[in-house]
C-alpha cells in the first residue's frame, strides 16, 4: 500500500529580513483585522500611520539583531527537525513554514504546498496557546490562500496545546538548567512571561490568558519542585490601549522589594526573536539590574529541544488519527479549528484544574 503524503504547515508570526522591511512588516501587522478591528479604508490609514511611527522604535530593536529577525531561521531548523522525527516515525511528511506578517507568507505557501499535490494537510500553529490575534489569524489567511491556489486536499488543525506533555516537560527541563545556576544562598521567584494582549481582546473571550496560565501549571508540575515562587506576567506591550497584567515590569519592581532574584521563562514563546533576545536580554535585564535586583537568569525558549520537537509530532499523531475527546455538547462555543474536546474550549479540563 502507498502511504499518504502528509503536508506539515508550521505557522508563526514572521519578522523582517532586511532593515527596508521593518516598515512593510509593521504595516501588514497593524493593517489585520485581528490586531486593530477597524472596517476598511480607515484600518489601512490608520496602520500606515502606526507602522511609521513604530518604524522607529523597532528598526532599533532590529538593528541590535544585525538589522533582521532570527525567527525564520529558527522556525525553518524546528520545521526540519520536525520532518526528521515524523519521517522516523514512518509518516510521508513535508514541512513547510508559513509566517502571517512576513515572507514566506500564506500566498507563497498555499501554492508551494498545491504543487505538492499532498493527500493530507495538517495546519500546526507554533502558538501553544490560541489567540483570536495570532492562530486565528493565521488560520483565516491561510484558509483564503489555499482557496485561492486551489489546495483541495482535506485539511486537519491543531488548534492549541497549552499542556502538551512535551512542551511542558521541555520548558521544565531548560528551567530546571537554570535554577541550578542562580545563587543558592538567595531566595529566587521564576517570572512566567508572555507576549501581553489589549484587555478588550481578552473581554472579547480570547482564551489565551488561561491557556498561559494551565502552560505554567503544567510546567511546574513537570518540574516538580514544592513550593516554588513564581508567576505569570505579560510582556511587549504596545500601543496606547491597556493590556493584560502583571506586566513583566511591575513583577521586576515587586521583586526588587522582596530582594528575590528572578528566573525569566518565555512562556508564549517557542523559538528565539526580538522579544526574547533584546526585551527580555537587554531591556528588562538592563531594568533589573537598575532596580538593584542581585540575579537575572532568562531561560531560553524550547526552539528544537527533543522532547518539544517529540511533542509536536505527537500533536500531528494525534490530529491525524482524529483522536480529540468527545464532540462538544449543544450550546457549547466551538473550537475555532472544529476540533472536538479541544483544550481551548473553557469548560475542559485544562480551563478549570485549579492553579
Ligand atoms: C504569543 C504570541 C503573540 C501574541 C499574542 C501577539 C500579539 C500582539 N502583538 C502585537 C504587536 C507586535 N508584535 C511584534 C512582534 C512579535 N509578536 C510576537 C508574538 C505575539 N504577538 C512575536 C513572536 C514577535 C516577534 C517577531 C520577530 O521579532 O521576529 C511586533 C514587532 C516588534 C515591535 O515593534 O515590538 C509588534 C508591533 C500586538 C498589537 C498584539 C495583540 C493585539
Ligand atoms: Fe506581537
Ligand atoms: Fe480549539
Amino acid at each position: 500500500m502507498v502511504s499518504a503524503r502528509i503536508a506539515v504547515v508550521l505557522f508563526n508570526l514572521g519578522g523582517p529580513d532586511s532593515p527596508a522591511a521593518v516598515r512593510p512588516f509593521l504595516f501588514n501587522l497593524f493593517n489585520d483585522a485581528a490586531i486593530i478591528g477597524l472596517p476598511q479604508p480607515l484600518r489601512y490609514l490608520i496602520a500606515s500611520l502606526i507602522s511609521r511611527r513604530r518604524a522607529v522604535v523597532a528598526a532599533e530593536i532590529y538593528a541590535r539583531l544585525g538589522g533582521s529577525s532570527p525567527l525564520l531561521a529558527e522556525t525553518r531548523r524546528q520545521a526540519q527537525a520536525l520532518q526528521q522525527v515524523l519521517r522516523d516515525g514512518g509518516l510521508d511528511a513535508t514541512t513547510f513554514v508559513c509566517m502571517r506578517y512576513w515572507h514566506p507568507m500564506s500566498t507563497q505557501v498555499a501554492a508551494a504546498v498545491a504543487a505538492m499535490a499532498p493527500d493530507l494537510v495538517l495546519l500546526l500553529p507554533l502558538y501553544p496557546q490560541f489567540s483570536t490575534t495570532t492562530t486565528a489569524s493565521s488560520l483565516a489567511d491561510w484558509r483564503q490562500a489555499a482557496a485561492v491556489a486551489g489546495l483541495v486536499a482535506p485539511t486537519r488543525t491543531v488548534c492549541c496545546y497549552p499542556t502538551q506533555p512535551g512542551l511542558a516537560a521541555a520548558v521544565a527541563d531548560l528551567l530546571a538548567t537554570a535554577l541550578a545556576s542562580t545563587d543558592p544562598t538567595q531566595p529566587t521567584r521564576v517570572l512566567f512571561s508572555a507576549h501581553g494582549l489589549p484587555k478588550r481582546v481578552v473581554a472579547r473571550g480570547d482564551p489565551y490568558p488561561w491557556q498561559v496560565a494551565a502552560t505554567t501549571r503544567a510546567v511546574v508540575v513537570a518540574l516538580g519542585r514544592s513550593g516554588l515562587d513564581h508567576v505569570v506576567c505579560y510582556q511587549s506591550r504596545v500601543g496606547p490601549l491597556e493590556w493584560i497584567g502583571p506586566s513583566i515590569e511591575a513583577e521586576l519592581e515587586r521583586a526588587a522589594a522582596d530582594a528575590v532574584q528572578v528566573v525569566v521563562v518565555p512562556i508564549a514563546f517557542v523559538s528565539e526573536h526580538s522579544e526574547t533576545l533584546v526585551e527580555l536580554d537587554v531591556d528588562y535585564r538592563t531594568r533589573a539590574d537598575a532596580l538593584g535586583i542581585k540575579g537575572y537568569v532568562r531561560v531560553p525558549t524550547v526552539s528544537c529541544h527533543p522532547v518539544f520537537i517529540d511533542g509536536l509530532a505527537a500533536l500531528v499523531q494525534s490530529a491525524l488519527s482524529g483522536a480529540g475527546g468527545p464532540a462538544p455538547a449543544s450550546g457549547r462555543r466551538l473550537c475555532p479549528a472544529d476540533q472536538p474536546g479541544c483544550p481551548c474550549l473553557p469548560s475542559t479540563p485544562a480551563a478549570t484544574a485549579p492553579m
